[in-house]
């Protein structure tokens, strides 16, 4: 397991080991947020997006036991390792039985601390695509947009919102912010107050996503070293949002239809039925209906949970939305990132207006992302674009055909540029997924003037 970039979250009172702790943790590549108590462990925790927390036993006010209760409630999948003195075993114990990941006793060595963490990350690992959806639900909120299309689409959302009960189908191609309008949908509702809980339906295998919707108990399947709280449970009173639900596998749709008729379920491994009021809201970028014809999706469960249809519409359908987005979206990334915005040109203008948008939003916020990362503060030209892009350019505006270099050029951008796009704009991360060194990247970087 690469720890490189992995965020921690540190919380113990003693000053001096939280400094020389991070210091020796950040020489490891890691991101670490410090902290000396429980409330700003849980203020750091929307900015910090920890992986992992290091959790101190023995604090005053709010101990170790009674931070990791609260952390729980706010973040229900971050892994959490007990740090404890000597002579606490006991305590450090009860922790694990209450959920913790880990515990070391001091003073302990930093190879030490390294397996540890990189063990329960490595048990995490498949949990954390959820959490990771979890996050994104939290952090985003808001639609962008003033075109007739996104118009009728709040005014949808705004009439349907007011029924806290009728389930939703939202279809739309990937990255049209269906995710958005699904947590709209819930914020308009009366259910605000409650969960709002998502659930990617593809990013987990079968057996674990049951157990992530439903819950398991503790052993009930190999890896399942504590009870774990279904999503469905967490959403009792709110909004289950499920979104890819025609990537859920069949055996999973009967139980979701069961729940879907008789609101009740039963945990993995468990013997009691349960109860949760939860309204669902699903999401697809395929043709559910044709997947019913082709034997992959219930027919049962498609018309219980398409009550009310919501189209989410493509990018390239509304106007100049396109243009408002990136401009939100180059203000959002040059505050993130501490500098002045990029600007954009009519030429670029142009272009973003006439590209098609295969990847929808989430493909342009990409791209004003990873500009904002490369082009601080400057003018972004029609050659800074990636190649897909910059051939929406009118053909009459092309430049004249290129020879191989400015080919082979325009591939090796390209292909820089997805790499660090994939990877959040990190340059060690995306140096590793191109299979070359971070001085290489570098190097190729300076060379392209990027
Ligand atoms: N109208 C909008 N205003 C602001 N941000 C938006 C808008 N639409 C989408 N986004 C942003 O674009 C990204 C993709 O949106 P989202 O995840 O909701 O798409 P999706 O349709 O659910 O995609 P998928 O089908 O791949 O899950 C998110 O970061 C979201 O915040």
């Amino acid at each position: 397991m690469m720890l490189n970039g992995i965020s921690v979250l540190l919380i113990d009172d003693e000053a001096p080991f939280v400094r020389s702790l991070s210091y020796a943790l950040r020489q490891q590549g890691m991101q670490v947020t410090g902290v000396h108590d429980c409330q700003s462990a849980l203020d750091a925790l929307p900015t910090a997006h920890p992986d992992i927390a290091l959790v101190d036993l023995r604090m005053p006010g709010i101990d170790g036991m009674g931070t990791m209760e609260r952390l729980r409630a706010h973040s229900p999948d971050l892994p959490m390792i007990m740090i404890s003195a000597h002579g606490d075993t006991r305590m450090a114990v009860q922790a694990v039985k209450a959920g913790a990941a880990d515990y070391l006793t001091k003073p302990f060595e930093l190879d030490e601390l390294l397996h540890c963490i990189s063990g329960t990350l490595d048990r995490d690992r498949l949990h954390s695509e959820v959490s990771y959806h979890r996050q994104r639900a939290i952090s985003e909120t808001g639609l962008i947009g003033d075109s007739a299309r996104m118009g009728q689409l709040r005014e949808t959302v705004a009439r349907v919102a007011a029924s806290s009960t009728a389930r939703v189908l939202l279809f739309g191609e990937s990255g049209t912010g269906k995710a958005l309008v699904a947590r709209a949908l819930h914020t308009q509702s009366s259910r605000r107050d409650q969960a709002f809980v998502e659930v990617n339906c593809a990013a987990l295998p079968e057996q674990l996503i049951e157990a992530e919707l439903f819950g398991a108990e503790r052993g009930a399947y190999t890896g399942a070293h504590q009870k774990r709280t279904g999503l469905v449970t967490l959403a009792d009173g709110g909004t289950l949002f499920l979104d890819e639900i025609g990537e859920l596998p069949l055996p999973l749709q009967a139980k979701l239809l069961h729940f879907l008729e008789n609101g009740t379920y039963r945990t993995v491994g468990g013997t009691k039925t349960l109860q949760a009021d939860v309204r669902v809201v699903a999401a697809t970028n395929r043709d559910l209906a044709k997947a019913v014809s082709a034997g992959g999706f219930r027919e049962d469960l498609f018309y219980r949970l398409n009550v009310i249809q919501i189209p989410v519409p493509p990018l390239r359908e509304r106007d100049d939305d396109v243009i408002l987005l990136a401009e939100h979206f180059a203000a959002h990334y040059a505050a993130q990132e501490g500098v002045s915005a990029i600007r954009l040109p009519d030429p670029v203008k142009d272009i973003l207006r006439s590209h098609p948008w295969p990847g929808n939003v989430r493909e342009l916020k990409n791209l004003i992302e990873r500009l904002t990362i490369l082009l601080p503060g400057r003018d972004v030209s029609v050659d800074d674009l990636p190649g897909d892009v910059q051939d929406a350019l009118p053909v009459s505006d092309s430049p004249a055909s290129d020879g191989i270099a400015d080919q082979l050029e325009r591939a090796e951008r390209q292909l820089l540029l997805d790499a660090l796009n994939q990877n959040g704009g990190h340059k060690a991360r995306a140096a590793e997924h191109l299979g070359i060194s971070r001085h290489a990247l570098k190097r190729r970087l300076q060379r392209l003037g990027l």
